[in-house]
């Protein structure tokens, strides 16, 4: 597959914070991508290098293997931005008819707009519309060109949850004409519906960069309770997958990276009575990733055996 996107060991500084710090991160034609990040974790600076409003201190940002700039002026890359500047008093047909015609090979202007969900409010002034529509609004302005790629710097920031949802249909639907999407969010369940890939950036560095379902595997991803009957606990922290085990009165809690392999392990011992299995969320996942990033910094790291929810209360604190 085509690389589309590649920041190689890309730093970006300012003063003494080095927001992008050392990002290596490869993203292939076709992909959908989630920049998943807590406030100030860097994801508007790596944005930003990648669309070359800044340049890196150090290493290399490419698109499309040439210059960020060389990609933007061709229009092969689409953007929206955090900042979004303020809609003209035009209707939305005009505006966006204004800005196809600025690109060498434009979306249909009709097909822009119904692409953004945007037909039925066409001929209102685009500087009258709720925000929702404002940001398919900005949305559409960013496929006008007919962008190979696009990035969303956290494109539902300030949307409710109908809103939301029409935006990713939208969203979905460009991907799925096999372009490339980069989008920032804080929203972990949005990262995981919507991305292929997630890639969680803490302090300036990629610290996991994954599926959502091997992210939340890779930390301890499901948790395997059952009830104990008498049972000895000798034994289950050694199971197959297992990274923490927990009692709670008489049902043992077992935090597991493989829940198939320990529930055949168990299965094995007879430990099977009221068994269940429960997904962790993206959320303890996140947490959890982002609070060892920290604590590598500025504590000792935690125990191999820490559980994932003792690790989770620290980073909660923190974000
Ligand atoms: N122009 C700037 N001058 C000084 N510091 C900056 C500048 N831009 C960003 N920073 C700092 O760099 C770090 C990363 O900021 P960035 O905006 O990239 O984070 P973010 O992940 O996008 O955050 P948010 O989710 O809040 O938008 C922060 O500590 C921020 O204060």
């Amino acid at each position: 597959m085509t690389t589309t996107v590649s920041f190689t060991r890309a730093v970006k500084a300012f003063g003494a914070v080095r927001a992008v710090d050392g990002v290596d991160l490869e993203i292939r034609r076709g992909e959908s991508v989630a920049l998943l990040g807590r406030n100030g974790a860097g994801k508007s600076t790596a944005i930003s290098l990648l669309l070359g409003l800044n340049e890196p201190d150090d290493g290399e940002v490419r698109l499309f293997g040439g210059t960020p700039h060389t990609a933007v002026r061709a229009g092969r890359v689409g953007a929206m931005l955090q900042d979004g500047r303020p809609i003209p008093r035009v209707t939305v047909r005009e505006l966006i008819t204004f800005v196809a015609r600025t690109y060498p090979s434009p979306l249909p202007v009709a097909e822009a707009l119904e692409l953004a969900g945007l037909t039925e409010v066409a001929g209102r002034r685009a500087d009258r519309l709720s925000g929702g529509q404002a940001q398919r609004v900005r949305f559409a302005v960013a496929l006008a060109g007919n962008p190979e790629l696009i990035v969303l710097d956290e494109p539902t920031a300030a949307l409710d949850v109908e809103a939301r949802r029409a935006f990713w249909d939208s969203m979905r639907a460009y991907a799925a004409r096999g372009n490339t999407v980069l989008f920032s969010t804080h929203y972990l369940e949005e990262a995981d519906e919507n991305a292929d890939r997630i890639v969680v950036i803490d302090r300036g560095r990629v610290v996991a960069d994954d599926s959502g379902e091997r992210i939340k595997r890779a930390v301890g991803g499901n948790l395997v309770s059952f009830d104990l009957a008498g049972t000895p606990t000798e034994g289950l922290r050694q199971l197959p997958g297992v990274v923490s085990v927990e009692v709670r009165g008489d049902r043992a809690l077992l935090r597991s990276a493989d829940s198939d392999a320990t529930v055949l392990a168990l299965a094995d011992r007879g430990m099977v009575r009221g068994l269940t299995v429960t997904a962790a969320s993206l959320e303890d996942a996140f947490l959890s990733l982002t609070a060892q990033s920290s604590s590598e910094d500025a504590a000792p790291a935690p125990a191999a055996d820490t559980t994932v929810e003792n690790t989770t209360a620290l980073a909660e604190e923190k974000v």
